[in-house]
């Protein structure tokens, strides 16, 4: 048995929710138990998507909290959502283990239990139980995502963290093809390429299960991604679900793109429009990455929850809905500038003149110089040349 009065203690309030756990030095994964603070947002997003998703349900639901660290995860689920049911909070650390169960005291909750087994284990062990499953490993979710597969029930819920960007984004390929078994790409909408990435690999992993997704909300913050999925089930609907699974052609001279479906489609080599050989990233997913009606739910949600990012929160899921309808991938306005050798107009200005022109045009939380536009790349830049020029 741990003694807890061997350790200094730090005590955080996130939402209506207490947790401690041992003081440490840095954000780290050697800390005795982790809790970072910089994913407070991530967990207050958790907490409206799943009350969201309770609501729509309209049914108790059992969380799986996977990696639990501290436990503030679970512990939140219990304490600030409706509806909940069983939670189980669960990690390899015996430690972790102790500070879970202390916290879940701390704020005197019932209907938790505290799990010591490896990921995959515990999911494998409790096939068909939970209404949520959150996996937030240190790095990838990837090798977890089969077990996720396996128990997944009917209607539920998959949240997904990856903090290995840097494979998902591309700067690094190999571990990219390891992991995700996808070709990345790093231009300058490699964000948006990795969660397509990570979106389709779970896409890809489920349907072994005879399982299928459908993102709700996808967003991509500082170090990490994180997914929210919908589970369903049945191979016909998994079939046509992976007919979103494609590839994205890119041309790293004149920045032209193009989106095509099909695992086994066929692929163009060169650009149509200046020549050069294309660039190929995926498979991927070319799907619906951010649900509009959800995220509409999850804004209106928002004003029902104490949470400490609410400001930060919303700007971010109000950027999410308004991308929701535009098309894959998106132009980033330097670079594009850059190429042309001229200098940027003011944002505002390009965004209506492309819609002037009878396009639609959108900002995107991936970046704050992003358009997603239908126009093609040349009329865009027709677009900034006359712009610059006036
Ligand atoms: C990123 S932390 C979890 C953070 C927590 N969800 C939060 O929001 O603060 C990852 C946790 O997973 C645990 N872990 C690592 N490998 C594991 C495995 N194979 N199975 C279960 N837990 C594991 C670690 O002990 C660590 O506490
Ligand atoms: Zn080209």
């Amino acid at each position: 048995m741990i003694n807890l009065d061997d350790y200094k203690l730090k005590t955080i309030e996130e939402g209506l929710t207490k947790i401690e756990f041992p003081e440490y030095e840095k954000v780290s994964s050697d800390a005795p138990v982790f809790y970072n603070p910089h994913m407070e947002l991530n967990r207050d997003i958790s907490i409206l998507a799943l009350q969201t998703f309770q609501k729509e349900q309209n049914r108790e639901i059992d969380i799986c909290d996977l990696f639990g660290g501290s436990g503030i995860r679970g512990v939140r689920y219990k304490n600030e959502i409706d509806g909940v049911g069983h939670v189980s909070i669960n990690d390899i650390s015996e430690l972790a283990n102790e500070f879970e169960q202390h916290n879940v005291n701390l704020n005197n909750l019932e209907d938790i239990s505290i799990h010591n087994h490896d990921a995959s284990m515990f999911l494998r062990q409790n096939r068909g139980k939970f209404d949520v499953i959150d996996i937030d490993p240190f790095g990838t979710p990837s090798p977890f995502l089969d077990s996720a597969g396996y128990c997944a029930r009917r209607e539920s819920l998959l949240c997904v963290t990856a903090t290995d960007t840097s494979a998902l984004c591309g700067t690094y390929k190999e571990p990219c093809i390891r992991k995700y078994n996808s070709k990345p790409y790093k231009s300058e909408y490699c964000h948006e390429t990795g969660i397509r990435i990570l979106a389709g690999f779970c896409a890809l992993t489920l349907s072994k299960y005879a399982k299928c997704i459908e993102v709700l909300l996808s967003h991509s913050t500082e170090h990490y991604m994180r997914l929210y999925l919908k589970v369903k089930k049945g191979s016909k609907r998994s079939d046509e679900s992976l007919k979103n699974i494609g590839y994205i052609s890119h041309c790293k001279e004149c920045l032209y793109r193009e989106c095509n479906k099909g695992l086994a489609t066929s692929i163009p080599d060169t650009c149509p429009e200046c020549g050069e050989k294309l660039i190929q990233a995926g498979p991927l997913w070319l799907g619906e990455i951010q649900n509009k009606d959800f995220i509409s739910k999850m804004i209106k949600e928002s004003e029902n929850k104490k949470l400490n990012s609410q400001n930060q929160l919303l700007k971010l899921l109000n950027a999410c809905l308004i991308e929701s309808e535009s098309p894959a991938t998106f132009y980033d306005v330097h670079s594009i500038c850059r190429s042309l050798k001229i200098s940027a107009p003011k944002l505002d200005l390009i965004f209506d003149e492309i819609r002037n022109n009878g396009f639609e045009c959108e900002k995107t939380h991936f970046s704050p110089i992003g358009i997603k536009t239908n126009a093609p790349i040349n009329k865009i830049k027709n677009i900034l040349k006359k712009l610059e020029s006036e």
